[in-house]
């Protein structure tokens, strides 16, 4: 088993999704899978009644967080954070938003608290949590507004990646429409999203020298200028930057072309202009094994790389594999000591 120093705090998700499922066959999975120890925020009754829905039998502990490490061979740890909700799998319920953020910003209380090592998050349905009035797109922006709001040394600049063996990227502009792309990419956003990817690859994954890759942003990256500007007056004058920094960055590189296998070994992470340029390539290729981690924060936060999936909540079908991959990063990041 993966160990960790103080076990890593999960959020609830959206009761709705598969969140709750892939948590609970991690759990019963976590001697084979080699799983750091976690605890569950959320509502215990909820759980349990989850759990006998896709036919677990599993024994619970309702802990506070610095009691979640001694029980959690034997136990699932669970710690009561928020209301009461109904299992209804597939079924948006209204009122359950403040219960899905409570449970995050609970979890990063914990690290900030020194309780837990870091947070995994479980898939949050974007949309319902917009309806009852949550500003932020994602995680991603939430965590980094709790960060700026709670540690000592803001503004943090979270960056997403999704992280798998055999590719890691990290798009430069994240949850916005594609109309407004080509405003919000800026030199600055390219230069600070790629040091921080930079940064981390280094201090967090490892990689002595790592090797950025950036995709151009039109098609060809540009065709010298018949296919659009932004390569040469944006991505180039950026990468220039990079390199008087000492960054290692190859581009801006035409996107179609940069995923084959051959075209991947000569680069660590794929920096894309957009969501889909970089996370279609990444999910087609690792959906199980990837995993979604914030960079740039001062704690260590991961996710699986997947969604709500609601037609597979309740079901027992829902693969646990991107979710269980999830913790054993988080572990690692926490402690790169840990495997
Ligand atoms: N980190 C997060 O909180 C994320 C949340 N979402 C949210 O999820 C909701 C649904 O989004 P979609 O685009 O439909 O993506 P999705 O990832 O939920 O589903 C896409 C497809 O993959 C399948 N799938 C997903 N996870 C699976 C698993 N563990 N095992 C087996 N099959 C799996 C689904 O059944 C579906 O066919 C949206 O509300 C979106 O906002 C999406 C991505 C990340
Ligand atoms: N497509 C990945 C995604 O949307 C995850 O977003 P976040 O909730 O982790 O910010």
């Amino acid at each position: 088993m993966v160990s960790v120093a103080k076990p890593l705090a999960v959020t609830s998700g959206e009761p709705a999704g598969i969140g709750p499922d892939i948590m609970l066959l991690s759990w019963i999975a976590r001697k084979a899978r080699s799983l750091p120890a976690f605890y569950w925020r959320g509502d215990p009754d909820f759980i349990s009644r989850r759990a006998k829905r896709i036919g677990l039998d599993i024994p619970f502990a309702v802990v506070e967080p610095e009691e979640a490490a001694a029980c959690f061979s034997k136990c699932l740890p669970l710690v009561k954070t928020g209301d009461a909700i109904d299992d209804r799998p597939g079924e948006e319920i209204e009122d359950t938003a403040k219960s899905v953020i409570a449970s995050i910003e609970a979890c990063v209380h914990d690290v900030l608290k020194g309780q837990a090592s870091g947070v995994v998050t479980n898939p949050i349905n974007k949309a319902a949590l917009y309806g009852a009035g949550f500003t932020f797109p994602g995680h991603t922006e939430y965590l980094g507004h709790l960060a700026d709001k709670l540690w000592t040394e803001p503004p943090y600049h979270p960056v997403m990646m999704i992280a798998g063996p055999d590719l890691m990227v990290v798009p430069i502009t994240i949850h916005i429409a594609l109309k407004d792309v080509p405003e919000a990419l800026t030199e600055d956003l390219i230069v600070k999203t790629a040091t921080i990817t930079a940064n981390d690859l280094k201090h967090r994954f490892g990689f002595s020298a790592p090797r950025i890759a950036l995709c151009g942003l039109n098609p060809h990256a540009g065709e010298n200028g018949a296919m659009g500007l932004e390569e040469q007056t944006i991505i180039m004058p950026a990468i220039e930057r990079l390199r008087a920094d000492g960054i290692d960055v190859a581009g801006p590189l035409p996107a179609d072309t940069m995923f084959h296998p051959e075209a991947r070994r000569t680069y660590d992470c794929a920096l894309g202009m957009y969501h889909d340029q970089v996370l279609v390539p990444a999910k087609t290729i690792g959906f199980d094994d990837s995993v979604n981690v914030t960079l740039g924060l001062p704690f260590i936060r991961t996710s699986p790389d997947h969604g709500t999936a609601y037609s597979l909540a309740g079901t027992g079908k829902a693969r646990p594999d991107s979710f269980s991959a999830a913790l054993r990063m988080a572990a690692v990041l926490s402690d790169p000591g840990a495997i």
